[in-house]
This record gives structure tokens, sequence and C-alpha cells, in this order.
């Protein structure tokens, strides 16, 4: 089971860190002994050159150096400055080896950087990020004390060139840019340092859903009815009534004109939607809908819970049409542009303005899937296979939050689940997998 893990921007991280009992220097001793100590388990005890920049970052980089060498590492350290925060340069002050000249330094087996954590404000000068490339490539191993220097803590944007690293060590807290592209993807395995900052907060990385559980007494229709409305594709929709039918709902139905083929017997077609009826748990219109809005206005008139999805996010135009309804949105980028036009700020920023444009939870999709509901809450989603990124597998998403919705938890937390669960279906499902096969994994 693992819970919610918090994430804080780098405003939220510096409140938290103020707030913090222990005091700035304690939080930076222990910083720099969690990023030593993570460095070790991985690489073992290997000659060791850590980078340090101006700011704190650098600072825990001095802490690290120190206790590494402690524990019989042969270390030295490379500045790209003098320190210009107290703190760092009280950690400075309790190195009493060499500091080399950062563009001078040669490489070691193991690479610490340390130059800038959440506090970067712009891209890198050229003769440091010069130097960052060439001496993580020259190492065997590299590690990147809370963030990859020149990746922002908050976008995730990469503000200049930067490696690939084997390892981050993040302290305290994850920041969005360890869930977000392009900078999660440089970053190797990612693990928290506890530096004992608690920050419970709206913004979170999704952990394993606790699922209603099916009451002895249960029957099909409390289990939950999801409702599919099909269209001018009928495949797409039939992956999604067999997704649902594999995440608990107790009873899928779909509405078509014409009999859909190679659907389980349990899945049951219709001719005529009733999408008012008291019965049904959730909506799900979109996949395969094609040009049908007249299908979206449909689910747009029931007053049931419903999921959005596809080619019915096209269809909306106006995304205060979705005020007051008990509505899911699953975009993806292009669908998330075409309604929501290009919202300035980052991939979270953006999330939450759609959801309050809309009054919808907001699942924007992609290799960084966030879930914004409008009451403020982001569920960023954990690291998911690459191979995900094949068809149908949004059809899938979908089919598996209308269950969940269906299943009688709220939107937020159905969609927040339907991630989590569609991830590890993915990690079970294996490199070669085709929508279909994630069905199976459910
Ligand atoms: N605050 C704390 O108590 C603790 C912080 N920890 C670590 O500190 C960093 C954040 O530290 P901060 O000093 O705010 O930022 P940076 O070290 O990232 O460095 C910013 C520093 O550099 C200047 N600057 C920004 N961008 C550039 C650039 N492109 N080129 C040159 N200089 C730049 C900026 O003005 C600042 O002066 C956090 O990530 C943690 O690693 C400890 O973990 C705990 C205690
Ligand atoms: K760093």
């Amino acid at each position: 089971m693992t819970a919610h893990r918090p994430i804080l921007a780098a405003a939220a991280m510096r409140t938290a860190e103020a707030a913090a009992t222990c005091g700035l220097t304690e939080l930076m001793e222990r910083a720099g002994r969690g990023l030593a100590e993570a460095a070790l388990r991985f690489a073992g005890p290997m000659p060791a050159l850590v980078l340090c920049g101006p700011g704190n970052n650098g600072g825990d980089g001095y802490v690290a150096a120190r206790l590494l060498r402690e524990r019989g590492c042969p270390v030295r350290i490379a500045a790209s400055g003098e320190p210009n925060t107290d703190l760092a340069r009280a950690a400075r002050s309790q190195w009493n080896g060499p500091i080399e000249a950062l563009d001078e330094a040669p490489p070691a087996p193991l690479l610490i950087d340390c130059l800038f954590g959440t506090g970067l404000k712009r891209a890198l000068e050229v003769a440091v990020s010069e130097a960052l490339i060439t001496l993580v490539e020259a190492s065997h191993i590299a590690v990147a004390a809370d963030l990859p220097s020149g990746v922002e803590a908050d976008s995730g944007a990469r503000l200049s060139p930067v490696p690939d690293f084997d390892l981050t060590v993040a302290f305290g807290a994850l920041k969005p840019a360890h869930r977000l592209m392009p900078a999660m993807a440089g970053m190797g395995r990612v693990v928290l340092a506890d530096i004992g900052i608690d920050a419970p907060g709206p913004w979170f990385e999704i952990g394993e859903p606790v699922l209603p559980s099916i009451a002895p007494d249960a029957h099909k229709f409390s289990r939950g009815l999801v409702h599919c409305l099909a269209g001018e594709m009928p495949g797409a929709i039939a992956l999604s009534a067999k997704a649902a039918a594999h995440s608990g709902a107790g009873y899928v139905r779909i509405s078509t004109s014409l009999p859909i083929a190679g659907l389980p017997l349990s899945v049951v077609q219709v001719g005529d939607a009733q999408v008012n009826d008291p019965k049904i748990g959730c909506l799900l219109v979109g996949p395969g809908l094609g040009k049908l809005p007249q299908l979206l206005t449909l689910a747009l008139v029931s007053h049931r819970p419903k999921v959005i999805d596809a080619d019915a996010i096209g269809h909306i135009g106006e995304p205060g049409r979705l005020k007051g309804q008990d509505a899911v949105l699953t975009p993806h980028a292009g669908e998330f542009e075409r309604l929501f036009g290009a919202l300035p700020g980052t991939k979270a920023e953006q999330a939450l303005a759609a959801a309050e444009a809309s009054g919808a939870v907001v699942v924007f999709k992609g290799p960084d899937t966030l879930v914004a509901s409008p009451d403020g809450r982001i569920g960023f989603a954990p690291p998911a296979p690459a191979w995900l990124a094949t068809a149908g597998t949004g059809d899938v998403l979908a089919g598996m939050i209308a269950a969940l919705r269906a299943r009688g938890l709220p939107a937020f937390e159905a969609a927040c689940a339907g991630v989590w669960l569609q991830g590890r279906a993915a990690e079970r499902a294996g490199a070669s997998m085709i929508a279909d096969d994630l069905v199976a994994q459910l």
C-alpha cells in the first residue's frame, strides 16, 4: 500500500522549510546526510566528485562531501563560485579539504551534482553547463541533489541542457519536476530523503487507491451501472466497456444503433439511451464517438455522473458548458488545447485552470498525467511504462474511471484511482502489450 506523497512547488517548499522546528542548519545537515547515504547505497564506496553551486543546494553538497569522507570515500569538491547564503557558507566552512574550480576539475567515478536545486531561475552559464555535462558523461554513476541542475522545479522544463542522471535524491518532498516531463525522463531512479518536513497539501503523487469493498449483499446495480454511448467507431467504446466490466462495475450497458461484435456477453447492448435512468452510476461518452455531437448533448442533459473522453471533448466547444455537471474529462494534450486554448503556466497550473473553468475533474493525460480538481487538488501520476502510449489505452482508462465512479468513488478519487491502476496494469502487461492486453490485467 503506497500512500499519496506530498508534492511541493518551490515556494511551498521554502515555506515548509522555514516552518521546520529543527532549524535550517539542521535541515541542511539532514539533506546532506540523506544525499550521502543514498549515494553510498546506490553506488557503494567509490571516489566521488561533488559539484557545489552558490546556493543551499551547494550547501547540501559541502555537507554530503564531508560525511562521505568521514565514511572513508575519497571525495573531491569542485565549486562554480563562492557560496552566497549563510547556510551554505557555514557548510563550506566545515569542509577542510581543497576546493577545485569547476571548469578545471577532472572527472571521478561518482559524480554528485549540487549546483542548483529549487532556486534555479534561469539557464546555467554556458561554462557551468558544459562542465556539468562533461563530468556527468565521464562518470560511472551520476547523482543529482534534489533536482538535476538546469531543471526548473515547478514546471519540469529544462532551462539549459541537462545530462542524464542515474539517481536523484529529492529532499523533504517531491517537487512537480520529479513527476513532469521532460525533466522526469532524465532523473534516473528518484528517491526521497526524509529531512523531517511534514507538509501535506493539495498536491500529491497518487498512491495506491483504497477501493470500495463489495458488500456481502451486493447485487449488480448496487455495484454500479456504467452506461456507454456508442458512436461512429464502436471498437473504442467496446474497449471502454470491457475495461469498465473488469474494473468492478456490476453492470455495463452500451446504447448503440448497430450491434457491436466482439463484446463480452455480459455487456448488454440496447437500442435507446435512457440517460436519466437513476440506476446509472456513470455515463461514458466519447471513445469512438466521431462526428455525433448530439450524443454529447444527450449526455449533458443527463443528471448522472459522467466521464467525457476523446471525440466528445472536441464537441464541448466552451468549458463553461460543463459547469454544474458531475463530470470527469480525460483530454490528452491536443484535446486539452482545443477545449481550453493555450493556457499559461506549468502543466499543473494549466490543469487547475481547466478544472476551474469547467467545474470538472480534469485528467490531463500524457507521459506525466495529472488529475486536477476544481477545489485545487492535483494528483500527479507515479511513473508509468512508456509502452502505455499505444492506441486504445485512453479508452481503457475512461472505462476504468467510469466503473470506479459508478462504484461510488467521488469523481476526483475515481480519476486518481483509474490512473494509478492503469499504470500498474501496464507494468504487468509488459512492453509488447496492446490496449486489449491492458484490460486482461485489470
Ligand atoms: N532552504 C533550506 O533551508 C534548505 C534548502 N535545501 C536545499 O537548498 C536548495 C534550494 O536552495 P536555494 O539557495 O534557494 O537555491 P539553489 O541552491 O538552487 O541556488 C540558487 C542560487 O543560485 C542563483 N541562481 C539561480 N539560477 C542561477 C543560474 N542559472 N546561474 C547562476 N546562479 C543562479 C540564485 O539567485 C540563488 O542564489 C534545495 O533545492 C535544497 O537542495 C536543503 O535541502 C534543506 C534546507
Ligand atoms: K542539483
